[in-house]
């Protein structure tokens, strides 16, 4: 029996680390194989490819997509061959290794700018249409991402004796693409994962279109597709941190608490605030097949982690997790002619999804609803006149917030919503918007975005802090 593992971004950034605790470590020549990897670009390299996942800054492809001038894409490409060569660099020094490692990505960054420039060459002329093309461009981009770092981490085991295989799945010299399903049986059809260690590469060139079904966060939909396909004993996805009580990034290593085990309700919750625990979405084939998913730090390597499924519920009331997410815009929409008129609800949101933006909750009173959106200030500035334009009679403003959400499988815990909010006042924050649902998984507090990480911070102290959870919250 196998195992499927993701590495994140995050991770793959300290790679050399990585031989030493999952890849290699101290293990036998047997203990080495029945493991199928699957990785994800280096940290922030998908972010210059795309965008910025969380700032939305523009990188190659918006660019692109913008249709500034070639020179605006042209220079960001520059900045990500830049930044992959230094990497490469860091990585293999002054060797052979660096060689084949730089020719392999030159190679692949000139044939997406040839392909990238002679498409806008096409488009001038008017027959032809960039947006038609533009999905396209997105996945070629990504893939590049992938491929970098999936072609680096096998020139590095290879050097160390590991029969490591590239599996590039980013489909690049294939003239017709499979369907998602097909594409992972082919690729798989001759490879022997008892004596092979299989380098995927996070990004599937299938049919369906990876990036335009599950966009950003895509290595997890080919990871769990890779763990249902074969068959995979465990699925496992490896992070630069234990799955936390918060960001230890804001509230401090010494302070957070490991989380033993959880549910798939909640990953979803810290998914719509930007930490993905695991893609909604690659969850379901993981659920239906039963297969334990488990979430582990890359640098711990002997601790279980956090396992992850469908029916666990903590004996116990509690908060578990103080997640959030900053940098959002809370769109302000007044207008007197609201009430009792469902156009509003049915036609705002559609314009925000054709922006690109993404709703991460919303609220609404009598004559007025808000929504809080992450996105770029220029598409929000967008949403603000064309609202303008649709409801002549509407006033919108917008600001600049965050949320701050606390989490848990059982979160009634009497008092609980009181405790929240006077922890946030006690530290001087004031509170813009409180929701809190019936089903009551999740209490999200909105708040200045200048309160946000002492938002964070005074929330872990008031509701994990005093609990006295110890170093594991129920131990996997
Ligand atoms: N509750 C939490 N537990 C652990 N890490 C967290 C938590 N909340 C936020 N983080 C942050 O998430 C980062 C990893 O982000 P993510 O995008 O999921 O990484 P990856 O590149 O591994 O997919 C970590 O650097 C950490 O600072
Ligand atoms: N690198 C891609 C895919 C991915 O899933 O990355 P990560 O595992 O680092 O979240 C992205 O940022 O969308």
């Amino acid at each position: 029996m196998h195992t499927v593992e993701k590495i994140g971004g995050t991770s793959m950034s300290r790679f050399s680390e990585l031989m030493d605790t999952i890849l290699i470590g101290d293990r036998t020549e047997e203990d080495l194989y029945n493991r199928i990897f699957v990785v994800s670009a280096y940290g922030g390299i998908t972010n210059l490819l795309l965008e910025h996942k969380k700032t939305g800054e523009p990188g190659v492809y918006a660019r692109f997509a913008n249709a500034e001038n070639e020179s605006a894409w042209g220079e960001a490409l520059d900045d990500v061959r830049t930044r992959m060569l230094e990497i490469n660099h860091e990585l293999f020094g002054d060797t052979a290794e660096r060689e084949s490692a730089d020719a392999f990505i030159t190679q692949r960054i000139a044939d997406v700018e040839a392909i990238m420039s002679n498409l806008q060459e096409l488009c001038s002329y008017g027959h032809f249409q960039l947006d038609d093309h533009l999905m396209k461009v997105r996945e070629m981009l990504a893939a590049i991402g992938e491929a970098h770092s999936a072609n680096n981490s096998v020139i590095a085991l290879r050097k160390a004796g590991v029969n490591a295989r590239l599996l590039d799945l980013s489909g690049w010299d294939q003239e017709e693409p499979l369907p998602f399903e097909e594409m992972i049986e082919q690729s798989f059809a001759d490879v022997d994962v008892s004596k092979e260690m299989p380098i995927v590469t996070g990004y599937t060139h299938c049919k369906e279109g990876l990036m335009k079904t599950f966009d950003r966060g895509y290595s997890e939909m080919t990871f769990s597709k890779i763990a249902t396909k074969t068959g995979a004993a465990e699925a496992i996805i490896h992070k630069e941190f234990h799955l936390s009580t918060a960001d230890p990034g804001i509230v401090g290593l010494e302070k957070v608490v490991t989380i033993g085990r959880t549910n798939y309700d909640v990953a979803d919750q810290l998914s719509n605030l930007g930490m993905e625990a695991i893609h909604p979405k690659a969850a379901k084939g993981l659920r239906q097949q039963q297969i334990e998913l488990r979430i582990k730090n890359a640098f711990e390597p002997d601790h279980a982690g956090t396992v992850i499924s469908t029916d666990y519920c903590s004996e116990t009331p509690c908060v578990e997790i103080i997640a959030g997410r900053p940098n959002l815009f809370a769109l302000e929409i007044f207008d007197q002619e609201m009430l009792g008129e469902a156009r509003y609800d049915i036609e705002l949101p559609r314009l925000l999804n054709e922006l690109r933006l993404y709703v991460v909750n919303r609220d609404s009173d009598a004559n007025s609803i808000t929504y809080f959106v992450a996105g770029t200030r220029k598409m929000v500035t967008r949403a603000v006149r064309l609202i303008g334009e649709k409801f002549a009679s509407a006033e919108v403003e917008l600001h600049k917030v965050a949320i701050v959400s606390a989490i848990g499988s059982n979160l009634k815990v009497p008092g609980i919503l009181a405790r929240t909010v006077s922890a946030l006042a006690d530290s001087g924050i004031s509170v813009q918007a409180l929701h809190q649902s019936m089903r009551q998984v999740e209490m999200q507090c909105i708040v200045n975005q200048d309160d946000y990480e002492s938002a964070v911070r005074a929330l872990h102290h008031a509701l994990i802090e005093q609990e006295d959870h110890g170093d594991v919250i129920c131990a996997a």
